[in-house]
């Protein structure tokens, strides 16, 4: 089974003339890491939301995990993306007023499967939580996100994201706030946390520097045949 499976996708936004995507096919692997980059409105975030099931699929097919988004109603989809989606995007913010900690295990409280994922290996949540704030390089976790760096946020994030092991983790733009010295830190940390639970990561990136370690780089041009010029002029 792969872990992303797509089969003649559209996408058209309401009011826009024509899709902004029209994939004919693309698949994710297991534990597989893509680089996936393209110009500003080539439809980078678009794709992730139809992933990520903020975005309903009318046209086409979708599965994660085997499973089609397009049959499923709202509530469905939040709980789909709980149990198996660990996202790390700009929109997705840490609760300024809860403590690092407390952040990681939110990922726990709306899925049973991720607990029970934690549970299973016979650490409590918050040991769990606390190795992989230790892998992404936190120590103060008991302070409030809001007295950390963005740096330091990021990887809150990234911990939060993999907290019980989701089959894939999904990232747009996470390093866009940070320096190139840490950029290549935090991916460095994420690629190896990714690994260590065994996530499919599809990592979304201006930035073509920092594809080198990645099983495999997209261009979203080479996925996506919608006709960028028709909605560019509108
Ligand atoms: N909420 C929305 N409503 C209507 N149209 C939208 C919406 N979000 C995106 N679009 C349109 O869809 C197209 C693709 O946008 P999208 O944000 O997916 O591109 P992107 O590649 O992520 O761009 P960027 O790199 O600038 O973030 C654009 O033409 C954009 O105007």
């Amino acid at each position: 089974m792969h872990c992303i499976s797509i089969r003649g996708l559209t996408f058209q936004w309401p009011k826009q003339l024509a899709p902004c995507l029209d994939i004919p096919t693309f698949h994710l692997q297991q534990g597989e890491s893509v680089f996936l980059h393209g110009a500003s409105g080539s439809g980078k975030s678009t794709f992730l939301g139809l992933i990520a099931g903020l975005q309903q699929v009318k046209h086409g097919e979708l599965t994660v995990m085997g499973k089609s988004l397009k049959e499923m109603r709202n509530h469905q989809r939040d709980q789909f993306r709980a149990d198996y989606l660990g996202i790390i995007f700009q929109q997705f913010n840490l609760i300024p007023y809860l403590s690092v900690i407390d952040n990681v295990l939110l990922s726990c409280q709306f899925s049973k499967l991720r607990k029970q994922q934690v549970l299973s290996t016979g650490q409590s949540l918050s040991e769990a939580a606390t190795t992989l704030l230790h892998a992404l390089d936190i120590s103060d976790i008991h302070l409030s996100v809001n007295q950390l760096s963005v740096g330091q946020q990021q990887r809150v994030a990234a911990a939060r994201a993999l907290m019980g092991k989701p089959a894939l983790i999904i990232a747009d733009e996470p390093t866009s706030s940070l320096d190139a010295e840490r950029q290549n830190a935090f991916l460095h940390l994420l690629k190896n946390a990714c690994q260590v639970a065994g996530s499919a990561l599809l990592f979304v990136s201006h930035d073509l520097r920092l594809a080198d370690t990645f099983d495999r780089t997209i261009s979203m041009a080479d996925i996506n045949h919608a006709k960028r010029e028709i909605n560019a002029s509108l």
